[in-house]
């Protein structure tokens, strides 16, 4: 385990059903920060006195415009990544997904949001957990992950998938 806590963080995968009948999830190329150049899910970290959930309704706003009800998001779970090389970089994720929102994403100093098929994830250009876990969640499956990366910080070197937490 982590020496020091990490930060928690939440991050969220917007759903809708695209122009061919192919559902659609918005990602991002996360412009600034920790994992700048990543395609990254909208999301960050939860301020002092905020739930998870409140975080990721102001995340949503800030990185995209969009307006989201609380109650149109649904909690997936926990995924906790660990940098044992670069501890500050630790962090304990709060999963959402969604599929009602207001507005149309706009591009914001920190993402540059755009819409991917869910069968055809940009996994390569994610960080390197996503593929554990991103498209079962994104099947409707409850995650509970914890990933380690190695020396280089971009790859996973251990991972485990807990048995998936009941729903709140
Ligand atoms: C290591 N593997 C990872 N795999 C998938 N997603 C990852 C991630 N590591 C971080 N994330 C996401 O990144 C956001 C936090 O980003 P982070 O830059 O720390 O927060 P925030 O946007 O508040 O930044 P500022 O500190 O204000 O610049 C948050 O959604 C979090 O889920």
């Amino acid at each position: 385990m982590s020496p020091v806590s990490p930060y928690q963080v939440c991050v969220a995968f917007l759903t809708r059903l695209g122009v061919d009948g192919r559902t659609e999830v918005l990602l991002g190329r996360k412009k600034t920060g920790l994992g700048s150049g990543n395609i990254v899910g909208l999301g960050g970290k939860i301020e002092p006195g905020e739930t998870a959930l409140q975080a990721i309704v102001r995340e949503i706003e800030e990185e995209s415009g969009l307006v989201v009800e609380p109650g149109d998001l649904t909690e997936m779970g926990l995924v906790k990544f660990a940098f044992p090389f670069r501890e500050n970089w630790s962090q304990d994720s709060t999963v959402f997904v969604g599929s009602r929102f207001a507005g149309e994403p706009q591009e914001s100093d920190e993402v540059s949001p755009d819409w991917f098929p869910v069968d055809e994830l940009p996994l390569g250009e994610m960080w390197d957990d996503a593929k554990y876990w991103l498209p079962a969640v994104l099947a409707g499956e409850r995650v509970l992950g914890d990933f380690v990366f190695g020396e280089d910080c971009a790859t996973v070197s251990e991972h485990e998938l807990h048995d998936p937490v009941p729903s709140p």
